[in-house]
């Protein structure tokens, strides 16, 4: 006979750190996630960015875009930056997710991941324009995804979380300041996926 529970089952978020990391999944139903997913990998003008590591120009392994609000310039990074201007699509996951982050975000960037081969390595997001403990809110459309975090004191302290298909991730407190994140590449066989980080940049 099967085991009665008296807990809600909190699934994946059961085994995080909730400091840092808040997942919530099937934010988005399986029809307008699959409808996201077609609209932004046929519609956005994806670019592949050449960037300078160890001395080498490599292009990264993954198809990126920024939008956000356009009567703004940004200084990111070290380089001005020009967003794209919101798409009605954006504008309505935006308005989706804010009530639940708490926050108004400024700008979003998108990450396709066309198959395995396409990851991001071990990062931060730290830049200085988002301020102390940014609040981040990462939206999944297509193939899940494995999200690998790690204390960068201690290698050891690793925690997983498959991002579905129309979920939401909130990376809050000290994530990006005391830990490092990527999307490992996956020899399995994987659709495309694409990510939206929704911001806040701070002038
Ligand atoms: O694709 C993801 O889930 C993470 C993307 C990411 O870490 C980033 O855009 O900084
Ligand atoms: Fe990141």
């Amino acid at each position: 006979m099967q085991q009665l529970s008296f807990f809600a089952d909190e699934g994946q978020s059961a085994g995080l750190p909730k400091e840092v990391l808040d997942y919530r999944p099937g934010l988005f139903n399986e029809k307008e996630s699959s409808q996201y997913l077609e609209t932004f990998i046929s519609t956005v003008p994806w670019e592949q960015k050449v960037i300078t590591l160890y001395d080498k120009q490599v292009v990264t392994p993954r198809l990126t875009a920024w939008f956000g609000d356009i009567n703004k310039n940004y200084a990111y990074s070290g380089s001005s930056f020009h967003p794209l201007p919101w798409t009605e699509e954006l504008l309505e996951i935006k308005a989706r997710i804010e009530p639940i982050a708490g926050t108004q975000f400024n700008s979003v960037l998108l990450n396709y991941y066309r198959d395995g081969n396409d990851s991001v390595a071990w990062h931060s997001d730290n830049e200085r324009e988002l301020g102390q403990q940014p609040l981040i809110a990462s939206v999944s459309f297509g193939q899940v995804r494995k999200f690998d975090i790690r204390h960068k004191q201690d290698h050891k302290r690793q925690y997983s979380v498959k991002l579905e298909n129309g979920s939401l991730l909130l990376m809050k407190g000290e994530l990006q300041q005391n830990w490092e994140h990527r999307i490992a590449k996956s020899t399995l066989p994987m659709q495309a996926r694409v990510n939206l980080t929704f911001r806040i940049i701070k002038r």
